[in-house]
């Protein structure tokens, strides 16, 4: 007999019938087999297997979010793990803990409370949290995501309590490696990083942006199967140029303007640098949330030598592209004969044209002719060449026509007459009633995308553009709208949000260990979700599969993926799986809890 078993038999041994008083305290889910003498945690799933990673007892365990199951704690383990008395005694399941979490969620008089609560359970206990997140999807990642995560953002310094991820800040320059090998978790394979200077709509909010991080990570492990202790948020905090932060006394990062320039540029080498050498050439590393100047250059600068992407360029290219991709079955129309308007010139809007011009080419069109299927708007109007000097960054200037400048978007969309009309500029309300209108006078079914995020940057809502164009158009929304009723009927909004793209990415880049993401693999998730569109799907005014279906979207994703880095030589997982997506499924996590006791163990003979 083991030690460990031997001192569970003696404390056993001072509890006179434990079992028997236990029994009766135990809700009708526990199974507890007094003849058997043997317990367990659910009589209907089978047990999982043990964890076997844990040196921790008694309160450490409950206070340790990765391996606490609350009161799901069977009474074996409660003996086993010297937590019995911790607890309360009695005993629930998951699924019980889980109505009590929802109850909870649903008590939570706001969404940012709700944000608060759901933060506090997933720094708790981990599994429940994903366990609900995963099951919960269509109502929860509002809250731990867009719009509401945009909030909490906005109150971080109010509302933060204990830290999640990793604070590096500019004067830990020439320390990072140290500082990164204070992370606890040896087996990080992905890390979402912002420097905080454009969160979602609402511009620099500094180190405040914590909350994209830790959110799009959650995003990875509910909606892309990705065990948590793999993925690490980052804030690199190098002050902020946002006044109102400046003098926030609540703020909690660097409150002097932002170093930039060469200071600024060594900084996020050492930090390249530093992942690597501590988590390997291949550890993923997702760009979020920098400021336009810095992403696309960061971007160029990194892709061929690390394992990057830029979400707000390349994930969004991905997700708008599939729901313009599965609007041509509504429209009947092919992709290169479609006219497409942007509002923004940015990293949103870069990005997505760019991958529709490579789209185009697949199918056969001059780059030049795909690039004249595009109109772009910027805060100075229609993008044309002839500017003045430094009004045009590269990527602009490829987009720029030739012809006379145009103010504004209405007459933008006038002159060009789009069939589809994307907003990535965070203006809200820029598509107003008059060019929903017109869209609907040039088009039998006008798509509009209203990408911008958080709700209240939104181009127009979904309700807006159902109304003024009477129930004609697809449309998608970067967060989520309610479902909208007009004359009968009732239609579901899309939400184009690269969520829907980059669990997907980082599922197949981990599994595979991808070395470098290229362009071709984001086309390709764009098509694998575009090709996930049904025709019940569009019948209900879906452009994108429903937000409960979304795990496997990722698989899907994923596997697509996996087919084709293995094709290019890009995977450096070996050997290679034959069958991919079974593989990949083979790597989910799952938030089930696991047993911490062994197959083999039963009461002692002693207690009935
Ligand atoms: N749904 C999704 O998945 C995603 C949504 N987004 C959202 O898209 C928005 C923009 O993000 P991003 O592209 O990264 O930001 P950028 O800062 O890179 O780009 C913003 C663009 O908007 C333009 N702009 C600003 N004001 C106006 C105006 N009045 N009229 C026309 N254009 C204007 C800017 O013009 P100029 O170049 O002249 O400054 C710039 O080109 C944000 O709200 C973000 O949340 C972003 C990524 C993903
Ligand atoms: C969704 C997202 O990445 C953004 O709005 O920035
Ligand atoms: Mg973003």
């Amino acid at each position: 007999m083991s030690v460990m078993a031997s001192r569970t038999v003696i404390k056993l041994q001072r509890t006179r019938n434990l079992a028997s008083i236990l029994n009766s305290q135990v809700r009708s889910s526990t199974a507890f087999h007094t003849s058997s003498k043997t317990c367990t945690q659910d009589e209907d799933k089978p047990r999982k297997k043990l964890i076997n990673h844990s040196r921790l007892r008694g309160i450490d365990i409950l206070r340790t979010p990765k391996l606490n199951k609350g009161q799901a704690f069977t009474l074996e383990e409660r003996q086993l793990m010297g937590i019995q008395g911790l607890l309360p005694s009695c005993v629930i399941n998951q699924d019980q803990q889980m109505t009590r979490v929802m109850a909870n969620f649903h008590n939570r008089k706001s969404d940012v409370d709700r944000y608060v609560y759901l933060m506090a359970l997933k720094d708790r206990n981990e599994r429940l949290f994903y366990r609900c997140l995963t099951e919960h999807t269509e109502e929860m990642m509002p809250i731990v995501y867009t719009p509401t995560v945009g909030q909490a953002c906005q109150e971080y310094g109010v509302l933060y309590r204990k830290p999640r991820g990793l604070f590096i800040s500019i004067h830990d320059k020439g320390h990072i490696y140290d500082m990164m090998c204070n992370w606890h978790e040896e087996d990080v394979k992905a890390i979402v990083v912002t420097d905080g200077e454009r969160i979602l709509g609402l511009g620099d909010l500094g180190v405040y942006g914590m909350g994209i991080p830790v959110g799009k990570l959650a995003l990875y492990t509910a909606l892309g199967g990705i065990t948590p202790d793999q993925t690490l948020p980052i804030v690199l905090d190098v002050g902020t140029n946002n006044e109102t932060l400046q003098k926030d006394p609540l703020y909690i990062g660097h409150n002097h303007p932002r170093v930039t320039g060469q200071a600024y540029d060594d900084f996020i080498d050492e930090f390249m640098e530093a992942v690597v050498a501590r988590y390997g050439q291949n550890t993923l590393i997702q760009f979020e949330d920098f400021a336009n100047h810095n992403a696309f250059r960061f971007l160029e600068k990194y892709r061929n030598k690390y394992c990057v992407f830029n979400d707000d360029i390349q994930g969004t290219a991905a997700v708008a592209a599939a729901g313009v991709f599965a609007s041509l079955k509504c429209t009947g129309k092919k992709l290169g004969e479609n006219v497409f308007c942007f509002q923004g010139a940015g990293e949103a809007s870069i990005g997505i044209a760019s991958l529709l011009v490579l789209a185009m080419e697949q199918e056969g069109m001059s780059s030049e002719e795909a690039i004249s299927k595009i109109w772009m708007v910027d805060s100075r109007g229609l993008l044309v060449k002839d500017r003045p000097a430094g009004g045009l960054t590269e990527h602009k200037l490829l987009f720029a026509k030739d012809q006379a400048p145009i103010d504004t978007l209405a007459d933008v969309v006038k002159a060009s007459k789009p069939s589809i009309l994307i907003g990535a500029a965070a203006v809200p309300g820029a598509f107003t009633e008059s060019i929903i209108k017109d869209m609907a006078m040039f088009n039998e079914k006008p798509v509009i995308f209203a990408l911008s995020n958080p709700t209240s940057m939104s181009e127009c809502t979904a309700e807006q553009a159902y109304k003024f164009t009477d129930g004609r158009c697809v449309f998608a929304s970067g967060s989520p709208f309610l479902p909208v009723t007009l004359n009968g009927k009732t239609f579901h909004p899309g939400q184009g949000n690269n969520a829907y793209i980059f669990p997907g990415i980082a599922l197949g880049a981990i599994v595979c260990g991808i070395r470098h993401i290229s362009e071709d693999v984001f086309l390709k998730a764009a098509q694998t979700l575009g090709k996930l569109v049904t025709e019940e799907h569009l019948a209900e005014g879906r452009l994108y599969p429903p937000l409960s279906d979304i795990q496997d979207v990722s698989l899907k994703i994923a596997t697509g993926i996996a087919e084709m880095v293995y094709k290019s030589g890009n995977a450096s997982t070996y050997p290679e799986p034959e069958n991919k997506e079974e593989f990949i499924r083979n790597h989910l996590y799952d938030a089930d809890y696991e047993s911490f006791v062994p197959e083999t163990w039963t009461w002692p003979d002693n207690v009935n």
